[in-house]
């Protein structure tokens, strides 16, 4: 179970906060300059020919505000968004029933879309060219394909996978934004808005502070936030002060880069019990007891991002800053 305060993955605890600190225009939301500026003008050119948006398939590590976009979009063009997952859509006809119920230039959503189930998935191809359903009516020999039109709608796919996505499926979006990470900048900004959403006061130093534990990622920006909002009203008077922040998030033990104790356990690991030499990556999710699927797709990413782990052809190697950060000596020097 995946319950690091550091873990970009949804909680439980997120789950009522979130819908309400979610930014509903362009203009809210902070940071990814790119794809914003390439978003607005293909959000403005579609509205002037008053036809329905490329599809767009938006990827990136979870936690960095994939699903908050899509309901932007849809907000921007002044549509309705439906909102389903690909391990949802069990059987074609689902995906049939809610394709037919689209309006004119609505945006369905599919997050995880790369976990589509294969015959799914065909439906979604002509549906995607040609705003058409293919449909097979009866069985046997006598079985044959009646074609439906479908309203042209906008298929917003999100995932944190994008190489699993199958190529036909992955050709058919127009348009194709990859999510970074935020600088710290930029997550500071985040948490004095959600300070201010949530009523609480913080002052610059403390959500920078924050900021720079929050492994580029909004959602941990935000979950950190609420943590040591706690322990300002618990240990102070409630302002989020410089010294509550650095204290809270001590004992909290997420480190001024963010990592926490499984981290460092990982990378201890890499640098003493293997000596630094390359280690695979599942040999690492058995020592820190983590599904290797998760430390690649996420833990892994923000490592590699803030240059603390390299991957080779021959395994996981920690680099020189991560040494550094952990007060080790570099085998070898
Ligand atoms: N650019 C942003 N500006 C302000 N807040 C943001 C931004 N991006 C994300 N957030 C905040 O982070 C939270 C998480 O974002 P979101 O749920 O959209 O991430 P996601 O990429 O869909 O994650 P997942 O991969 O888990 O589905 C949101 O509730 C929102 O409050
Ligand atoms: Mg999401």
């Amino acid at each position: 179970m995946d319950d690091r305060i550091i873990s970009a993955n949804l909680m439980m605890e997120d789950q009522a906060v979130e819908l309400s600190l979610r930014p509903r225009y362009l203009a809210e939301y902070i940071g990814q300059t790119k794809v914003k500026d390439n978003l607005k003008i293909y959000i403005e050119a579609a509205k002037m020919r008053k036809e329905a948006l490329d599809h767009v398939l938006l990827y990136g590590p979870p936690g960095l505000g994939k699903t908050t976009l899509s309901n932007i979009i849809a907000n921007e063009l002044g549509v309705n968004l439906r909102t389903t997952s690909g391990p949802a859509i069990e059987r074609p006809g689902d995906l049939a029933a809610l394709l037919t119920n689209l309006q004119e230039g609505d945006v369905l959503f599919i997050d995880e879309i790369h976990r589509l189930h294969r015959t799914v998935e065909e439906v979604l191809y002509p549906a995607m060219e040609d705003f058409a359903l293919d449909i097979m009516i009866g069985k046997g020999p006598s079985a044959r394909s009646v074609r439906l039109d479908l309203p042209p709608f906008t298929l917003i796919g999100a995932t944190t996978r994008a190489g699993l996505l199958s190529a036909p499926l992955r050709d058919r979006f127009g348009v194709v934004s990859r999510l970074e990470f935020y600088n710290i900048d930029e997550l500071a900004f985040i948490v004095s808005r959600t300070s201010e959403i949530l009523n609480a006061s913080i002052v610059g130093e403390a959500a920078s502070e924050i900021a720079m534990r929050s492994r580029g990622t909004p959602r941990i920006a935000n979950r950190l936030l609420k943590r040591v909002r706690d322990f300002a009203q618990v240990r102070g008077d409630g302002v989020i002060t410089h010294d509550i922040a650095r204290s809270a998030l001590e004992l909290l033990q997420v480190d001024p880069k963010g990592l926490d104790s499984i981290d460092h356990k990982m990378l201890y690991a890499m640098m003493t019990t293997f000596a630094g030499r390359p280690v695979g990556l599942d040999t690492i999710a058995a020592t820190i007891g983590e599904e290797s699927q998760t430390i690649e797709d996420v833990y892994e990413p923000y490592l590699m991002q803030i240059g603390f782990l390299q991957r080779t052809p021959r395994g996981r190697i920690a680099t020189e800053n991560a040494y550094r950060h952990l007060g080790l000596p570099m085998p070898g020097r």
